[in-house]
């Protein structure tokens, strides 16, 4: 489990230490520059032999490259890092202090380093160490955008300190214009597909929101973060996660105090998932592994109804029991002859794929008002059977007529997510929800009651505890059905612990975000870095759900 401590948590956190003299920003800053030097090294070829064109690589004039040449680590050669050059983006604050003391190990280690000062007045002690190490200074009466835009191009990597856990909002002058010129250029060069110099962030990427990951102005978008004593929520939640790379997070020794009294922003791993999933034991038999009730697709989209059942039978149902027209059903009993077409109970449902919210389908609408009424205890329980988890996925979310219980789990795209707030009375579009993912899922936590599940590159699932960041999925996985197939598979994981989040209504949030792991796990092996269909996911649900368990070790 990936625990983010908050600014202020941080900040708790380290004050004892700090106070007791340990020397947390040296560690900070010898962890920041090995990062950094490994970096370059890895990305540089090894320094004292000529850059030979290699077998099938292209040289300058974009033709094939001479016979393949592994150029030998002679005795003697240099370290790959010796003679790079490291440009500095430092702030006013102890941020900046890091990627000071940093550029100063650096420089003794051969590296050309030069000190980017967006303010006046900067760590003092970092920059006497850093010109110790006889690095060069741009200090703030110097400053010009286009300069220092050269001097980073130039570099072999950019280490952005200008602020961390104490940014506030937008990056403010002259920060903000030189953060905005490059990340102008570094566009452009990937537009462009030129390489760039490699982007460090120190901390957290400059700019983000720490705490709620938002993206209030410019950001340079990092290769990599790297991160002291613990992530940070603008790390995990969206839009700022994408911006922070591959993220490493380095114990300064903070490790030995405890988590955050409440650890807010969360990401499951594959050990979290594991807990999640229930594999069946010897007593088991398909009612006591959960029935899951389908109530997916139309006759204009049957497809959605295969899909959401495929993802619950793929899942590991006791049982499905797809619910609908007969053109629906009968395809998903041509694809999944274990499940039934006969109503009964279930432990959970899923309502909703594939079925328009302009009714249309009069049946499936009826079906999904049904089910509803069961969710919200509205109908008797000795009439339904008791109140079951459930699913509630495209045009299902157009008909909430109660409050629903937080075992209910809606499952929006930011579209979706803008449709429902609107027609609760609130004026907000899709680019709102993009920008603010965490602030509208929680707006629509709180009015509906429901756990909320908003899709996207980094899905978030908010209900009355924690708020889950994941980000297992490839791009691959925007692909028509998607959805469909995580809504089946969220139905056969509640349905599996439908007990548990009964009597603990906030495990609902931890078990929807189990499944968008498996959902993006599967995406990911099905997809071996290539298109993958809706079908393709759910078929690799088993395997991953048995390398999640262990189970797998092909
Ligand atoms: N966690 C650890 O173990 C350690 C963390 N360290 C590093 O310390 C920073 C936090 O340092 P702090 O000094 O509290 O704050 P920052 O350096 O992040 O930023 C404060 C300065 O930045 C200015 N600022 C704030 N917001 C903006 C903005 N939007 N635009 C421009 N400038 C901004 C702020 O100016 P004010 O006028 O607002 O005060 C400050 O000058 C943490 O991230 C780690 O990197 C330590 O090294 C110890 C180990
Ligand atoms: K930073």
């Amino acid at each position: 489990m990936i625990e983010a401590w908050t600014a202020d948590e941080m900040r708790a956190a380290e004050k004892p230490l700090l106070d007791a003299g340990v020397p947390l920003m040296d560690r900070a800053a010898r962890a920041l520059a090995r990062t950094v030097l490994g970096d370059i090294a890895r990305r540089r070829p090894a320094a004292g032999m000529p850059r030979r064109r290699v077998a099938g690589s292209l040289g300058s004039d974009g033709l094939p490259g001479e016979g393949r040449v592994r150029p030998a680590r002679r005795a003697g050669t240099r370290a790959p890092a010796r003679g790079a050059a490291a440009l500095l983006l430092v702030g006013a604050g102890n941020n900046g202090g890091d990627a000071l003391f940093a550029g100063a190990h650096l420089a003794r280690e051969g590296v050309r380093v030069t000190a980017v000062l967006v303010a006046s007045e900067v760590h003092a002690a970092g920059l006497a160490a850093l010109r110790a190490a006889r690095a060069e200074v741009i200090e703030r009466s110097e400053l010009r955008v286009p300069a220092v835009v050269a001097r980073a191009e130039a570099a072999d990597a950019v280490v952005d300190g200008l602020t961390g856990a104490g940014s506030r909002g937008a990056l403010r002058p002259p920060a903000g214009g030189i953060v905005r010129a490059l990340a102008d250029v570094r566009a452009a060069a990937e537009a462009a597909g030129t390489p760039w110099p490699w982007v460090v962030a120190v901390d957290v990427p400059s700019g983000i929101g720490v705490d709620d990951g938002a993206v209030p102005g410019p950001v340079l978008p990092a290769d990599r973060t790297v991160a002291f004593g613990a992530y940070k929520p603008g790390l995990l939640l969206p839009p700022a996660a994408p911006l922070a790379g591959s993220v490493t997070v380095t114990d300064v020794g903070l490790g030995s105090l405890q988590g955050p009294q409440f650890a807010g922003t969360l990401r499951l791993e594959d050990d979290d998932v594991a807990a999640v999933l229930r594999a069946p034991g010897p007593r088991d038999h398909k009612y006591t592994r959960g029935v899951v009730g389908v109530v997916a697709g139309t006759e204009k989209f049957p497809g959605a109804g295969v899909l959401a059942a495929a993802g619950a039978v793929r899942a590991g149902a006791g049982l499905v029991r797809a619910l609908g027209p007969v053109p629906v059903t009968s395809q998903i009993l041509s694809r999944h002859p274990e499940a039934v077409t006969v109503g009964g109970r279930v432990q959970s449902w899923v309502l909703g794929p594939g079925i328009p919210s302009d009714g249309s389908d009069a049946g499936q609408d009826r079906r999904v008002y049904g089910a509803l009424a069961a969710v919200t205890g509205v109908l008797d329980a000795e009439v339904t059977g008791g109140v079951v988890p459930a699913v509630i996925d495209a045009g299902a979310m157009a008909m909430l007529e109660h409050r629903l219980p937080e075992i209910a789990v809606l499952t929006p795209h930011a579209g979706e997510l803008a449709t429902l707030m609107s027609g609760l009375g609130h004026e907000v579009t899709r680019a709102d929800v993009e920008a603010e993912p965490v602030r509208w899922a929680r707006a629509a936590h709180r009015a509906t009651g429901a756990t909320v599940l908003l899709k996207g590159a980094v899905t978030v699932v908010v209900g009355s505890g924690a708020t889950y960041a994941q980000a297992d999925a490839p791009a691959w996985l925007a692909t028509a059905g998607a959805g469909d197939v995580l809504a089946g598979i969220l139905g056969t994981l509640l349905a599996s612990r439908a007990a548990d989040v009964l009597a603990d209504h906030a495990l609902t949030s931890r078990v929807a975000a189990a499944a968008v792991v498996v959902h993006g796990r599967a995406a990911a092996l099905a997809s071996g870095g290539g298109p993958v269909t809706a079908s393709d996911v759910a078929d690799a649900v088993p395997r991953v759900i048995a390398r999640i368990l262990g189970g797998d070790h092909a």
